[in-house]
């Protein structure tokens, strides 16, 4: 029997009406979940209030009510608990439900603008190679053992945490690693958990429709490591103009890694092409078949995860020379008589655009074409269009606009918001086609021998978001498709 009084431990209680001695069966913050006896928790949201559904989440058998306002009618019988902040009450709530099971696994989250996923799901192969019992949490998929279910959010509300990571414990498993959002660390859904590592990857323009601006976005990234408990480390990028930033007020041991600065783990990339990356790590020399200076980064990231959770320093160089690169991100192919190569990368941000085609640009010989596809998404930041278009123009020699997850948005609008960060210079290269499947097929029929196509934007996704409506689409797919049967 759960009671409430015991969820509601180490929560804030402003007022209670009721009795928190009481029995309950679930907890949740939908209305539309509650059943008879089910504690409903009121947030705030971005689109609409809890608070509205308290009546609702009574007529359905709610026998109690966790809210930031207490209703002016309450109901004989049910229990009312005014808090500070629903969103923190929800997560420590979410927590002694599921018993804490944070505390029963090695958590290591890592957060910043690009990266998590690479890292997350690399550490999480590596964990697996060297023999480990792990879980993942990511964009992706969330793992738990050899069990794979479909990820919603690159964080999950905090109830969702808590509900996998009990899994995970009960199924035995040892480490969990994690992609911790700045909307997951805005809304809580990380707090409560206790982390036995966290790492900053880099911080750059992203997210400003959430986060008020950017300095908003730093310090909600930083509310991470500030939170992170005295035993647990703290690993952050410290080439990243806020990388030190991240470290200024936590409480957890702090740890720097670098190819430029001077950092506690070091590495120097001693070659880089499309074979791999060649690098020094201390006084290592590592062969990964990873593409591209930013993935110098995160396998040094992840080597020193590594280390500081004791791994052995043999076993990681040979597990880590072992690991393939994650679906979407930086995923290519060749076609086999033509020799085209086709880069898949979920690249969706000004910076992460720049980084891809700067890595593509710093490995290709120069006399081949770099044919870009690229779209923005609808109903999501839109500051970044012409930012994107600008940089796709500038370093390929050619550029297809086209779709990505319009949603309720006119496609043609987009592209045209693309378009309007492209110099006058750049016209000549600059094509649109609204279809994306079009667009990829254009590129395939544009490129010639040896020629290089990068379709960003989507990587692992396997939808294109039209009006609230998801349409099977798969960049990977498409592209390998038209290059096997690509007649010339
Ligand atoms: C903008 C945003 O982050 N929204 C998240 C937020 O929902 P919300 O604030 O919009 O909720 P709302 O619809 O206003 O409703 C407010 C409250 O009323 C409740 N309600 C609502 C209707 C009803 O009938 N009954 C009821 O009780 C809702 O359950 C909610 O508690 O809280 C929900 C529960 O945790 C999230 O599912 C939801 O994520 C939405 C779906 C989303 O798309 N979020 C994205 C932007 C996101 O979080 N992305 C980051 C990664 C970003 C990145 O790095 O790319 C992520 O971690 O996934
Ligand atoms: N360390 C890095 N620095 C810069 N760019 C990176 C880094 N790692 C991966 N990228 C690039 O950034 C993009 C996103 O990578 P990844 O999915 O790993 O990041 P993420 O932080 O999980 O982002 P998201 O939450 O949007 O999925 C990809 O295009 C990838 O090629």
């Amino acid at each position: 029997m759960i009671v409430l009084k015991d969820i509601l431990y180490k929560v804030t209680l402003e007022k209670v009406v009721g009795n928190t001695a009481t029995a309950i069966r679930e907890l949740h913050f939908d209305s539309r979940k509650i059943g008879l006896d089910d504690v409903f928790v009121a947030i705030k949201g971005t689109i609409s209030d809890g608070h509205e559904y308290i009546k609702k989440a009574v007529d359905q058998g709610a026998i109690a009510i966790i809210c930031e306002v207490l209703p002016e009618q309450m109901v004989n019988g049910v229990t009312y608990v005014e808090v500070a902040d629903s969103q923190q009450a929800l997560a420590i709530m979410a927590a002694n439900y599921y018993e804490n099971p944070s505390e029963e696994i090695m958590l290591i989250g890592a957060t910043g603008t690009n990266g998590k996923t690479t890292i997350t799901t690399l550490l999480y192969n590596l964990f697996l190679g060297l023999g480990y019992t792990c879980g993942l949490l990511s964009t992706v998929k969330v793992m738990i053992g050899a069990k794979e279910y479909k990820a919603t959010h690159t964080t999950p509300d905090s109830l969702t945490i808590n509900k996998y990571l009990r899994a995970m414990v009960d199924a035995g498993i040892e480490y969990c690693f994690m992609e911790v959002s700045s909307h997951g660390i805005a809304q809580k859904r990380t707090e409560a958990l206790r982390f036995d590592g966290g790492i900053f990857t880099n911080l750059s323009h992203d997210h400003l429709d959430y986060h008020k601006d950017f300095a908003e976005y730093r310090n909600v990234k930083k509310q991470f490591f500030d939170d992170l408990p005295k035993n647990a480390f703290s690993l952050v990028n410290i080439d990243d103009k806020n990388g030190a930033f991240m470290l200024q007020n936590t409480n957890s041991k702090k740890y720097t890694y670098a190819l430029k600065s001077i950092a506690d783990y070091k590495a120097h990339v001693l070659e880089n092409h499309f074979g791999g990356l060649l690098l020094k790590i201390e006084s290592h020399e590592l062969w990964v078949k990873l593409i591209g200076n930013f993935n110098a980064y995160n396998v040094l990231a992840i080597y020193a995860s590594a280390k500081l959770l004791d791994v052995d320093t043999i076993e990681l160089l040979q597990q880590l020379s072992t690991l393939e690169s994650v679906s979407g991100r930086f995923q290519y192919t060749v076609s086999r008589e033509q020799k085209i190569t086709a880069i898949v990368d979920y690249a969706h941000t000004p910076d992460a655009l720049k980084n891809v085609l700067e890595t593509i640009n710093a490995i290709r010989t120069g006399n081949e074409e770099l044919i870009t596809v690229v779209g923005c998404g609808g109903d999501r930041d839109a500051t970044k269009r012409p930012k994107m278009g600008n940089i796709a123009s500038q370093l390929s020699t050619k550029v297809i606009f086209t779709s990505d997850n319009p949603r309720t948005e006119n496609p043609d609008t987009i592209i045209e918001e693309i378009e309007s960060g492209v110099s006058p210079e750049n016209f000549k290269k600059m094509l649109s086609i609204t279809d994306r499947k079009q667009a990829i097929k254009t590129a395939c029929q544009m490129a010639m021998e040896n020629d290089i196509i990068l379709i960003a934007g989507k990587g692992h996704e396997t939808y294109q978001e039209i009006n609230g409506e998801r349409f099977d689409f798969d960049d990977f797919k498409i592209v390998t498709n038209l290059l096997t049967n690509l007649k010339k």
